[in-house]
């Protein structure tokens, strides 16, 4: 078996709301192993977001550990590639600019940081685009961009927080099969939140469900189906079947 990646070990996680705190993960314990690709699903307002928050340090567990390649660091900032919903290209560095950011942060020289650079926006098929800025790319486009730059930390974990939802059924079937295509080249664990049953079901190994609140425990789904994936893989009675329970658990879910 592959060694475990990414481990939460009894993580707690509380905010606070006025005077009160208010528990959102509970002694919360789960294992991703290397290479895996995982879906998180889960209704609005369940915790998804903060899953990653958490991941990468930009939030503390009250109590228990995050275990990232085996070690535990309180700062793990850096330490994952990080895609938040929102692109947050930034819409005054040209897409060159944009794409060298996690290069720039972590001190690599400027020669080895350009030949990174340009040797990514070509295989992202953005080559020619390096001297546009944000507002010229379309939604898929800037996708790549976004991707890129989660790719460019270095980390052998990414993180995907709903990256194709803002985007048209073609362009995000389209980014799907290029995203699985990515993920098959390059070997890396992903964690991809959304909020589309059938999108987990055509990239995912595992589909993680929160239904409860507090989180206590994930519910998992091995999806069954062979890769390469293919669209009509999707109709397979198993799979549909396993499409009726995921909505099932996500409508059982207690009102938040
Ligand atoms: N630091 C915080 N301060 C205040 N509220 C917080 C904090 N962290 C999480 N929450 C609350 O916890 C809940 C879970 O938030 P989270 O963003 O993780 O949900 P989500 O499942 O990603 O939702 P969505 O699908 O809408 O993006 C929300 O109600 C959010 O307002």
């Amino acid at each position: 078996m592959s060694k475990a990646v990414l481990e939460f070990k009894d993580v707690s996680f509380q905010y606070q709301e006025t005077d009160k705190s208010i528990d959102l993960l509970d002694s919360l314990h789960f294992r991703v192993f290397d290479g895996e690709f995982i879906s998180i699903i889960g209704a609005s307002g369940s915790g998804k977001s903060t899953l990653f928050r958490l991941i990468t340090g930009l939030e503390q567990p009250v109590s228990g550990s995050i275990h990232i390649n085996g070690e535990q660091r309180p700062n793990r900032l850096g330490s994952v590639g990080y895609m938040p919903q929102q692109d947050l290209l930034m819409p005054w560095r040209t897409i060159y600019e944009n794409a060298v950011l996690p290069l720039e942060i972590k001190g690599v020289s400027k020669q080895d940081a350009h030949q990174q650079v340009v040797k990514g926006l070509k295989e992202f098929g953005l080559s020619g685009y390096e001297q546009n800025y944000p507002s010229d790319l379309s939604g898929g486009m800037k996708q790549r961009v976004s991707f890129l730059r989660a790719v460019l930390s270095g980390s052998n974990i990414l993180l995907l927080d709903e990256p194709f939802s803002a985007l048209d059924a073609m362009t995000k079937l389209s980014m799907q099969e290029w995203l699985l295509a990515q993920w098959e080249k390059r070997g890396q664990t992903i964690l991809f939140i959304t909020h589309d049953v059938n999108e987990a079901l055509f990239l995912s190994d595992r589909i993680f469900i929160l239904t409860e609140r507090p989180v206590k425990q994930l519910k998992e789904a091995v999806v069954p189906m062979n890769r390469p994936r293919t669209l009509s893989g999707l109709h397979a009675p198993e799979v549909t079947k396993m499409k009726e329970q995921l909505i099932e658990q996500l409508r059982e879910r207690i009102s938040l």
